[in-house]
């Protein structure tokens, strides 16, 4: 995969498409030319530069309209493609049904193109443009029309960028000459807020950027008096105006909302200006840092994947499902064959009398105790742990990086993703793997591969390991539950452990505490506290502190970090919210370091699944082949309750759970004790129990294969 590429911008006299305006469907317009797409000319032979994002040279001019019909792939329920009318101008992305309907402002929905993130495919000419609440899979019918959109694609956004960079300027200058007025070009852009009551602001802002106060640093308290009551930013020289320049023009009005924040202004305040949608699509709360600054980055990124796959062309049938999260066109033979949703909706169980089961069961671990299997969800606790894994690139990127503090940042953000889920998963719970069963996560797209067992049933422990080129990964987790009366707190013992071997470091760290609010109602929520601590135990350069923040009045799913050096003093901050993103403002760059991918529309109804979490359990025939038979996959419940079929895995459960126990006795009777069969027992240099993969896993699987080998018999 090749990031930041984009064809050279075009100006609006040197369309690619010169042929096509010359079509009678094309319409001339000084400086503003029309391209129809749906044209039949031909255009000057394309080649997509590989290189930077064009567009620093600040030109104004406005890129000709681009106009035709696309193929767009369908929102759930329904699936597959249907033609749409596109029209694209001043960087903004509309569409309807037909030319018509755009004419006659019929509109089906609309992208600001310099918000969204694209992922383009040569091959099976696709762009894919996400925009973070609005997700656009485009599919043209030739390669000509293909380029000629990418093209034009790429030439609105780098004018978004300069035009948003041309806003910012005059602002500042007008706010040197002390106008209260602003230039026309910035009302020109969109002219919404209130500039003039904002700009004293501003100019404070602005000495604090030029590094008037404070000798060139400094702290601004309580950004966002809601979201980030104790965050406190830095602002070294320019950096802050750094991010917000390169906006579109929403970035005027993320400046001047930083900038009254700052100023203690509330958000009611600043919701009655006029807000953009970008600064509105969270209805419900207010935008917080970790938003616009993911927006920014991500807003940066064009994906160009060069691999193309046969399931594209099945797609065109209108059988395959929608893809909502990927951002980039998956490589052959993987992801684009995964699946997208599940064989069945979850069932509604708030019929379960959960009230019963816990209060019988108080003071007990209630890991122990079965429970009805309407209230799981389809993938066992062995799955879920491999979930902690599905932004391992967080740890392929610290793997490259020299600077052993900044390096810990991203390990920290790695920590921190692996909490995300839990804002969309409330309602069930993962199955208890039995004893002995095991689960491979076999990721050559994410180039690691991970395997877990189930390695003892009292306590239960589930023991994990993951490798890659970049890193090492492992775990053995063991849960308590305590039930409060209305909430149950899940408390982990055992370390997270990841080893860098570029730079020979081994982290280790805790969880946090997991804690199932109003367990009762239907209400629920969760939600992590405490402190979690990142060391390296083979170097004492810098640790890291994480303290997952208590719920206050209305600073939800707040965490904040910092990098410490030996001597204590902090030399990195970062902080955000878990389920939307990580922010640390004190790098050369400040950067959004992590934002979880877009959840599919329908999640909802799929037991709260990301993508990710919905190809964990996918059986394919290839699989079936390769796979032991203790492998979660083949468990028969969890099949059956995937499947929509609940009584059914009721019963299921009850047997496999009965054959378990029966193993158990067997065993005691005849003395034996089971012996895990991918990991063992040891202990750490401190002194505690541990569970290591023993390395055989991948050997067996490859010579002599599972099929050849003595497996337990689980259910
Ligand atoms: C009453 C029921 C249906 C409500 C749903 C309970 C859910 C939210 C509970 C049940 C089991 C729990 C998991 C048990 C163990 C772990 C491993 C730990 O390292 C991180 C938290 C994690 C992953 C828990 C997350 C929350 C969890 C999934």
């Amino acid at each position: 995969m090749d990031p930041q590429v984009c064809p050279p911008p075009l100006s609006s006299s040197q369309s690619v498409i010169s042929g096509l305006d010359k079509s009678p469907a094309s319409t001339f317009r000084p400086g503003h030319s029309r391209s129809s797409s749906t044209g039949s000319g031909k255009h000057s032979k394309q080649h997509v530069d590989r290189g930077l994002v064009p567009g620093s040279s600040g030109d104004l001019s406005i890129p000709g309209i681009c106009e035709g019909y696309l193929m767009k792939r369908r929102k759930y329920p329904l699936k597959g493609w249907h033609k749409r009318y596109f029209l694209l101008e001043k960087g903004i992305l509309k569409y309807s049904k037909t030319q018509q309907d755009i004419q006659r402002g019929k509109l089906h929905g609309s992208l600001d193109i310099s918000m969204a993130v694209m992922s383009v495919n040569k091959k099976t000419k696709r762009i894919d443009l996400d925009a973070g609440d609005n997700l656009y899979h485009l599919k043209a019918k030739s390669h000509d029309i293909f380029y000629i959109w990418l093209t034009k694609l790429c030439a609105h956004r780098v004018f978004r960028k300069n035009e948003a960079m041309s806003v910012h300027r005059g602002v500042l200058h007008a706010l040197s000459l002390g106008q209260s007025t602003l230039p026309a070009f910035s009302q020109q852009s969109r002219g919404t807020v209130s500039i003039t009551s904002c700009s004293s602001k501003l100019k404070t802002w602005n000495d604090l950027q030029s590094g008037d106060v404070g000798g060139g640093a400094a702290v601004i308290h309580s950004w966002d008096s809601c979201t980030y009551n104790s965050y406190r930013a830095s602002c070294v020289g320019s950096t802050c105006w750094k991010f917000t320049v390169d906006f579109t023009s929403h970035t005027l009005q993320v400046d001047l909302f930083i900038g009254l924040k700052w100023s203690n202004y509330s958000w009611n305040h600043v919701s009655s200006l006029q807000r953009t949608p970008s600064l509105s699509r969270h209805s419900n709360r207010p935008p917080s840092v970790a938003d616009s600054m993911a927006e920014y980055f991500d807003a940066s990124e064009v994906i160009v994947c060069e691999t193309s796959s046969e399931a594209e062309a099945s797609d065109e049938s209108g059988l395959s499902d929608i893809t909502t999260t990927t951002t980039s066109e998956p490589e052959e033979g993987h992801c684009e064959c995964r699946r997208t949703t599940l064989p069945a909706p979850c069932a509604d169980n708030s019929h379960i009398g959960i009230m019963t089961i816990l209060y019988n069961n108080i003071g007990k671990d209630l890991s122990r105790v079965s429970m009805p299997v309407a209230l799981n969800e389809p993938l066992s606790l062995l799955q879920r742990l491999s979930e902690e894994l599905e932004y391992s690139e967080l740890l392929d990127i610290a793997s490259n990086i020299d600077d052993p503090y900044e390096r810990m940042v991203y390990v920290a953000a790695f920590s921190i993703s692996g909490y995300a889920w839990a804002s969309w998963r409330n309602r069930y719970k993962p199955f208890n793997p039995v004893l002995g069963e095991t689960y491979e996560n076999y990721r050559e797209d994410k180039g690691f591969q991970y395997i877990s067992e189930q390695v003892s049933h009292h306590p239960p422990i589930s023991a994990c390991h993951a490798e890659s080129e970049n890193f090492t990964f492992w775990q053995d987790q063991r849960w308590k539950y305590k039930f409060w009366g209305k909430s149950v707190e899940i408390i982990s013992s055992g370390l997270v452990n990841v080893t860098l071997p570029r730079y020979g470091d081994h982290y280790e760290w805790n969880k946090a505490v997991t804690c199932i609010h109003n367990v009762l109602s239907q209400q629920r929520s969760l939600e992590h506290y405490g402190e979690v601590i990142i060391r390296n135990t083979k170097s004492d350069v810098c640790t890291c502190k994480i303290t997952f923040v208590k719920v206050r009045t209305c600073a939800h799913n707040e965490v904040q970090g910092v990098v410490l050096d030996q001597a204590g003093s902090v030399i990195h901050r970062f902080g955000g919210l878990w389920h939307e993103g990580i922010f640390c403002d004190t790098l050369p760059t400040p950067k959004c370091i992590w934002k979880p991918n877009v959840q599919p529309d329908d999640y909802v109804q799929f037991y709260g699944f990301s993508s990710y979490a919905r190809e964990l359990n996918e059986l394919t025939s290839e699989l079936k082949a390769v796979l032991p038979p203790t492998d979660t996959r083949f468990r028969p419940d969890q099949r059956l309750l995937e499947e929509g079929k609940i009584a059914e895995a009721d019963k299921r459960k009850d047997e496999v759970e009965e054959k378990q126990r029966e193993r158990r006795k067997e065993m005691a009777k005849k003395g034996e004790e089971h012996i895990p069969r991918f990991f063992r027992k040891s202990v750490d240099e401190a002194g505690r129990e541990v569970w290591l993969y023993n390395g055989t896993y991948w050997m067996l699987r490859k010579d002599p294969s599972f099929a050849n080998t003595e497996n337990l018999d689980l259910w």
